[in-house]
């Protein structure tokens, strides 16, 4: 992909998992910048990734093409007001946003019409195993259209969307997800332990059963997940009692409540940030 230059404004969880997969799929190191405030945080940008680093948000977006909005929602429409009000020239500049709850619009009306594409990735960026839904305001040319997805491309899947409202859905089937997922292995892994596992073992035992599922799902895009279930289901046996129990204790509408509150939260944020 093209080498252009990318500024990340905050250099926190997500941003770390940015750079790591776009260095990890050979991005010149000497094109990325993480501007941070935190000592902290710039420091091990420096040594685990090895790229520059700044303190001064305006000097971070006057030296790049790109910048890649990765601050927390409560402190976007600040951090976007104090690069304006240092007189930054905008033009020419495209803003890839990962903030959960921050709409174009709100984007926007502090940086005036500048192009946006909305994203939102998730942590498994790092190992570029990351799925990210994006959106692309008006502005954006179809050359930058491309360059952002092609950056997100280099951290795992992608997928667009062309009502913004989708984003809030992105969030609670994707960019939330991998959380979900450690959730349910936490309960795994302890209740393995309370069956007399050494902790590594109940490890061990979960993380591996959830990477060979993962795989299994990947590689047989053919058999929908019900049929992989299944296969594992033998009639009158083990798997039978655990997926009876998760059913009566009415998993399929616990997930839904959760991903529900996940977008309706994504939605609220927008409102208030
Ligand atoms: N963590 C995740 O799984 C995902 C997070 N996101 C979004 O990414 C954004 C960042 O989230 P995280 O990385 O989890 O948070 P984080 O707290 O790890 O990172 C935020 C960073 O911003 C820095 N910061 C604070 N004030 C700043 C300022 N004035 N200028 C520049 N940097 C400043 C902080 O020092 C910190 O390093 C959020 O908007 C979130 O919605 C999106 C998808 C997934
Ligand atoms: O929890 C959050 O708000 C962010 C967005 C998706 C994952 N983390």
């Amino acid at each position: 992909m093209e080498q252009k230059k990318i500024t990340f404004i905050g250099a926190g969880n997500m941003a770390s998992s940015l750079i790591g997969g776009l260095l990890q799929d050979g991005y010149d190191k000497t094109c990325l910048l993480a501007s941070d405030p935190s000592d902290e945080n710039r420091s091990k940008m420096q040594q685990q990734f090895a790229i520059g680093t700044q303190t001064n948000n305006a000097e971070a977006v006057t030296w790049a093409d790109v910048i890649v909005l990765a601050v927390k929602p409560q402190i976007m429409a600040a951090v976007c007001q104090d690069i304006v009000d240092q007189g930054v020239d905008l033009a020419g500049k495209l803003f890839v946003s990962i903030a959960a709850g921050i709409s174009v619009s709100r984007l926007q009306g502090i940086l005036g019409n500048v192009p946006v594409v909305r994203t939102m990735p998730n942590t498994p960026a790092l190992l570029q195993l990351g799925m990210t839904g994006l959106f692309a305001s008006t502005q954006v040319s179809d050359s930058d259209k491309t360059f952002a997805g092609d950056l997100m491309a280099a951290v795992g899947k992608t997928v667009w969307v062309e009502d913004e409202a989708q984003i809030n859905g992105i969030i609670a089937a994707s960019g939330s997800a991998p959380a979900y997922f450690f959730l349910f292995m936490e309960a795994m892994e302890q209740t393995a332990i309370e069956m007399g596992f050494t902790p590594e073992q109940a490890r061990l035992l979960v993380q591996q059963s959830a990477l060979g599922s993962a795989q299994m799902v990947v590689q047989n895009p053919d058999l929908d997940l019900a049929t992989l279930r299944t296969n594992v289901t033998s009639k009158g046996g083990t798997t039978a009692e655990a997926v009876r129990t998760f059913n009566e204790q009415g998993l399929a509408d616990t997930v839904k409540q959760a991903m529900t509150a996940a977008a309706e939260r994504g939605a609220q944020m927008e409102q208030l940030f």
